[in-house]
């Protein structure tokens, strides 16, 4: 090598070490700033991931919480190496959920985005805001009410395909029930087809791909070696999920395509067709629903594409029915192990309907304020979201530690639920904490199971309405025991928080 080759050399080298310096102290300050906040030990280039090694995905949840338990107000986890700060108290639930500035979901949800692309989930900024902006209307009172009639056709059906259990004796697992009765609502009210996944006596095709599809995202998060697309791509997990999202996209694409079909020939009552000016249809109120109104946005305003409309039809059919599914089985789980809080039920259901065995009416459902608090009660011990995390886009303060800017930030609902300040004797299920005399001097971020602030649920008040339709209607028609106890069924949290075992009941036909 000549001399000015070598000088070249030299001054690489320079160059190279220079900026490794600069990169290493810049990333020890940041370390060293998180790590002031409490947490597991770490390692370099691990993290804290070391918990996880050996570990199978049902023991996630449990992982991912115990800190929880010992930091009750807030700690960091390394994800390799990246850090995430989890936050249990309120007031920092308040300061993080409830500002416009941190709107943008935390790098974690990456690994939805094969499966969601950028819908009302994962998306943010200008964007999300537009989408919210068209979707919000589809959640009106007014269009709600005129659900309450597929809700409580669906129950209907769900309650005669239990039958065959009912005074038998016999146990069996409520959940993929359930599941596939949520699945047709959210099918029939949100896409405005039938799928009729109830009529199915096997478990339904595209509800196992969401299961699957939810673990598969997880397992992903948690080895690291799986964050670059192109090893992921080349893993075994990278080909099981592109064999379960093709399951997905075709259902979601069928879906979209028929009511395309159905829009274009006119045998939907969607705005703008002949069947909107009579506000009945087929002896109903009109429906609009709210693919209907994507395709309206897509067709006449050119707002979204094909592609948008197939991310939002996505993002509705797993956060539709997949939240409910493992809320409703919960519940009933609930409703089981306390009979006093079953009979209870009964008691308000039997004053609301005097032995008339009609469909339960919106009116009907917003009288069942008993049947409320259980589903209140049920969601703060078993959110079926047990956690949402977002990204720090501005430095923030949480009490005395400094969080800086592009940080990851997971809102802990579980153990926030378990907050004794606000619920004495936390594990304790008791509806009545929910009384309007109990709740007054609650800080009003800790009970969040829809999450709070400008990127809360849209759903709630679907999934509420929903919610009660199905159980009321179960409990109608069956007096429900459970066959586990309640430190028996473990929470298999995926995206959604789901029973392990699966929610094991014997039903009774009950005179009503
Ligand atoms: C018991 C049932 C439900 C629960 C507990 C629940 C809970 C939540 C929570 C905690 C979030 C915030 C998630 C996050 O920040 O990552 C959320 C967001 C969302 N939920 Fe629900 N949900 C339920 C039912 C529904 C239903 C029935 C729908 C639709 C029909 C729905 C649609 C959505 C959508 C689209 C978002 C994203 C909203 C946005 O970011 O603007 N959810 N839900």
């Amino acid at each position: 090598m000549n001399e000015i080759g070598s000088l070249l050399f030299g001054i690489l080298i320079i160059v190279i070490s220079t900026k490794l310096v600069q990169w290493y102290l810049k990333r020890k300050t940041y370390c060293d700033i998180l790590n002031r906040i409490p947490g597991p030990k770490q390692y370099p280039v691990i993290g804290t991931m070391y918990e996880f090694f050996g570990a199978s995905k049902y023991d996630f949840f449990y992982i991912n919480t115990k800190h929880s338990k010992v930091h009750r107000e807030i700690y960091r986890v390394w994800v390799g190496m990246e850090c995430t700060v989890r936050i249990i108290k309120p007031e920092y639930i308040e300061q993080l959920i409830d500002s416009t500035k941190h709107i943008q979901k935390s790098s974690i949800y990456r690994f939805l985005l094969p499966w969601l692309g950028r819908g009302l989930l994962t998306s943010f900024g200008e964007r999300w805001f537009q989408h919210r902006k068209i979707l919000t209307p589809t959640f009106h009172f007014s269009i709600l009410d005129t659900f309450c009639s597929v809700f409580s056709e669906n129950s209907s059906i769900l309650v005669d395909c239990l039958r065959k259990y009912s005074n038998t004796g016999q146990s069996f697992d409520v959940f993929p029930y359930v599941a596939r009765s949520t699945l047709d609502i959210i099918c029939e009210t949100a896409m405005g087809v039938k799928v009729n996944a109830q009529n199915e006596n096997v478990e339904n095709e595209y509800v196992k791909a969401v299961h699957e599809a939810s673990i598969l995202s997880l397992v992903r998060a948690v080895k690291p070696w799986l964050y670059p697309n192109l090893l992921f791509t080349l893993s075994s997990t990278g080909a099981k999920q592109k064999q379960v999202l093709s399951i997905l996209h075709s259902f979601t694409e069928g879906v979209i395509k028929e009511r395309k079909l159905a829009l274009k020939n006119n045998t939907t009552s969607a705005p703008g067709t002949d069947n909107e000016s009579d506000g009945n249809i087929y002896g109903r109120k009109r429906r609009l629903a709210f693919l209907d109104l994507l395709l309206q946005a897509n067709e006449k305003d050119n707002l979204l594409t094909d592609k948008d409309i197939r991310e939002e039809v996505d993002t509705f059919m797993f956060e539709g029915h997949d939240t409910t599914a493992s809320s409703i089985a919960w519940t009933l789980f609930f409703v089981a192990l306390y009979p006093d809080i079953q009979d209870k039920i009964v008691e308000e259901l039997k004053t609301i309907f005097q032995q008339s065995d009609r469909e339960a009416t919106m009116q009907d459902l917003n009288e069942m304020k008993y049947l409320e608090r259980v589903i209140k009660e049920s969601l703060r011990l078993n959110p079926s979201v047990n956690f949402f995390s977002r990204i720090i886009s501005e430095d923030i303060y949480f009490g005395e530690y400094f969080v800086p800017k592009g940080t990851n930030c997971t809102v802990d609902v579980y153990h926030l639920h378990r907050n004794e300040k606000y619920f004495p004797d936390p594990e304790k299920f008791d509806p009545d904490r929910f009384l309007i005399d109990n709740i007054s001097d609650k800080h009003p971020f800790s009970y969040i199971p829809f999450s709070a602030g400008p990127r809360n649920c849209i759903g709630q008040k679907f999934a509420m309405l929903e919610l009660k339709s199905e159980i009321s209607t179960i409990l109608r028609s069956y007096k429900i025991k459970p066959t586990q106890r309640r430190e028996d069924v473990h929470i298999c949290s995926e995206l959604v928080g789901r029973p392990y075992e699966g929610i094991h009941l014997i039903i009774e036909d009950r005179a009503f």
